[in-house]
C-alpha cells in the first residue's frame, strides 16, 4: 500500500511529511470497531500512527511538565548529569554528549521505591509516577486491541509476554536533541526500537520515518495533543512480521539551533520472555 505525503515548507526547504493516521484513544478504551481496524492498520502499514489523547487533559499537562523537567535536568553541570551516568547498564540513567543527551528510568524502579531517582528529578516524584503508571495504561490499550485484531476472539496473546507485574525494562525516557547550527553536523541515528510500543511526545519537527514503499525519509509533524506511537521490533517478531517496525531517526529540515526536548514511554516485554513469532511468519 502507497500512501501519498502532503508537502509543507520549513524555513524555505519544502519536505514530505508522512502520512500517519490517526487513532482515538477514547474510541479504543469504547472497543469501537472502525477505530480498532484503523489501529490495525496503521500498525501494519506503517508501524507509526497518531493517538489522539485530548480527552486526557491532566495527562498531557503532566507531559508539559516533564519538559520542563527535561529542561532542568539537562541544565545540569556535566560533572552532575555524569552522576546519573551507569556504565554497565543498557537501560537506567543518563547518557549523552556535547549538546544532546537522555535519562532513562524504569517503571520497576519508580513502582519498587527500591531504586532512587536522579537527585534532579526527585522533587518531581508525583509527575514522574503519575506519567508512567498513565502511560502503561495507554500501551496496554493499543497493546489489547492489536491482539484482538491478531486472534479474534482470543484476547490474550500480546499480553501474556507483558504482564504489568512481572519484572520488564518498560521506561520513561527523555530527550534533549536539539536542532544543530549545521545540519550537515547532524549523524546518522537511523534505527527501529526493539521493544514492544513507543510513545512519543515532541513539540518540534526532528522525527523522520523511512516509508517502507519507496525508502525515502518522511517527517512527522508534532501535532498537539497526540502521541507519535510506534511498533517496535518484538511486535513486530511476535506477530510474524503482521506488524511493522519503521525504521525512524532524528534530524531537522534546515540549519539553525534550537532546543527540543522529546519526552518518551517505552513498553518491553516480561525479561527473558521468549521472542519466537506467535503466528507463522507472513513474509
Ligand atoms: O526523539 C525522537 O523523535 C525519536 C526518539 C527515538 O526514536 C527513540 O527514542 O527511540
Ligand atoms: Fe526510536
Amino acid at each position: 500500500m502507497v500512501l501519498p505525503c502532503r508537502k509543507t515548507t520549513v524555513g524555505n526547504i519544502e519536505i514530505n511529511v508522512a502520512p500517519l493516521e490517526t487513532v482515538s484513544l477514547r474510541l479504543l478504551l469504547q472497543d469501537d470497531e472502525n477505530e480498532c481496524t484503523k489501529l490495525y492498520r496503521a500498525a501494519r502499514v506503517l508501524g507509526f500512527f497518531y493517538l489522539d489523547v485530548s480527552d486526557s487533559e491532566s495527562y498531557l499537562a503532566d507531559v508539559e511538565r516533564l519538559y520542563s523537567i527535561t529542561e532542568r535536568y539537562f541544565a545540569q553541570s556535566e560533572e552532575d548529569l555524569m552522576k546519573d551516568f551507569r556504565a554497565d547498564d543498557e537501560f537506567r540513567g543518563f547518557k549523552g554528549g556535547k549538546n544532546w543527551g537522555s535519562l532513562e528510568i524504569l517503571r520497576d524502579d519508580v513502582t519498587s521505591s527500591e531504586v532512587p531517582l536522579p537527585v534532579k528529578i526527585q522533587p518531581d516524584s508525583t509527575t514522574v509516577q503519575r506519567f508512567i503508571s498513565a502511560s502503561h495504561d495507554i500501551v496496554y490499550v493499543i497493546l489489547h486491541q492489536l491482539s484482538g485484531s491478531l486472534w479474534p476472539g482470543s484476547r490474550n496473546h500480546f499480553e501474556n509476554k507483558h504482564h504489568p507485574t512481572k519484572q520488564n525494562n518498560s521506561s520513561l525516557k527523555v530527550y534533549r536533541g536539539p536542532a544543530l547550527a549545521r545540519l550537515s553536523d547532524v549523524g546518522d541515528n537511523s534505527h527501529t526500537d526493539g521493544g514492544s510500543l513507543t510513545l512519543l511526545y515532541t513539540d518540534k519537527w526532528g522525527t523522520q520515518i523511512e516509508l517502507p514503499w519507496s525508502k525515502e525519509w518522511a517527517w512527522v509533524e508534532a501535532k498537539p495533543g497526540h502521541a507519535i506511537v510506534n511498533i517496535g521490533d518484538t511486535l513486530q517478531t511476535l506477530s510474524g512480521g503482521r506488524l511493522y517496525s519503521c525504521r525512524h531517526r532524528v534530524s531537522q529540515p534546515v540549519d539553525g539551533f534550537e532546543e527540543r526536548w522529546a519526552v518518551t514511554y517505552f513498553l518491553r516485554p516480561e525479561n527473558g520472555t521468549s521472542l519466537v513469532p506467535l503466528l507463522p511468519n507472513c513474509t
